[in-house]
């Protein structure tokens, strides 16, 4: 089974992929971390992120390896993965890793922006996560206060409205709702919460998958 998540930023998908990826004992792949990791490298080497044709051979470049999780979720990465990611030929580079990782035997999760609209439209179910963008800096702020960054709410707040609407507003692979997604809105629910409301929705498209 392959079970897309997306969602925008600081929703709870990846929370939320991690844990039905551990209970269904799947393999797990966090999509944004390679936009992350394309910008960083880009980045490192002394490009400037407007830098096209550099930010496309650092896509074209990038392996699926373990990445250096601390150096790739700073708030300064969110922001500058997001720009790289507007790039359709940035894009393009990564598709193949992505649907490979998707169509492993066995099935996998996926989380990110477009993996019920592009990477596997034939993922099911497909899971639309969201929260309130009030919800979602409270969130994101505590994640980056934890992870040692000295950040102020109101700053992520601008950060993620910022990014939802360059997410949402893009040409290549916009953030949208799949048609045949699921919404499962997290602003009142907590963790443990989400995850099972998440894990519900996968039971019942199994159930309809045996039925039929
Ligand atoms: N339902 C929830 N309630 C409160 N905090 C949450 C919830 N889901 C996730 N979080 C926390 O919010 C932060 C962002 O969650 P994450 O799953 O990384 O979001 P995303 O992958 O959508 O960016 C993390 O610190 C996570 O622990
Ligand atoms: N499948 C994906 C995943 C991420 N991205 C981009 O990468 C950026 C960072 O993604 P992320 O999932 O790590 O960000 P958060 O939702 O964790 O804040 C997003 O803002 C998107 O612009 C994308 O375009 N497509």
């Amino acid at each position: 089974m392959i079970i897309a998540i997306d969602g925008p930023a600081a929703s709870g998908k990846g929370t939320i992929a991690r844990r039905l990826a551990q209970h269904l004992n799947l393999p797990h792949l966090d999509t944004g971390l390679l936009y992350r990791a394309t910008a960083r490298a880009l980045l490192e080497q002394g490009h400037d992120l407007s830098d096209r044709a550099a930010a496309i051979a650092s896509a074209r470049g990038l392996a699926l390896t373990d990445f250096d999780e601390a150096a790739l979720r700073g708030r300064g990465m969110g922001e500058a993965a997001s720009i790289v990611a507007a790039i359709p030929e940035v894009r393009v580079a990564l598709v193949e890793m992505q649907r490979g990782f998707a169509l492993r035997p066995g099935g996998a999760v996926l989380d990110g922006r477009d993996i019920g609209t592009v990477i596997c439209p034939e993922a099911r179910p497909k899971i639309f996560v969201t929260a309130s963008v009030e919800a979602r800096a409270t969130r994101r702020a505590l994640e980056l206060k934890s992870r040692g960054e000295k950040v102020d709410y109101a700053a992520v707040l601008e950060d993620i409205r910022t990014r939802d609407a360059r997410d949402s507003g893009r040409a290549a692979a916009p953030l949208k709702v799949a048609g045949d997604a699921v919404v499962l809105d997290t602003t009142k629910l907590d963790v443990e919460a989400a995850f099972k409301a998440a894990l519900a929705i996968v039971e019942a498209t199994l159930a309809a998958q045996s039925a039929g």
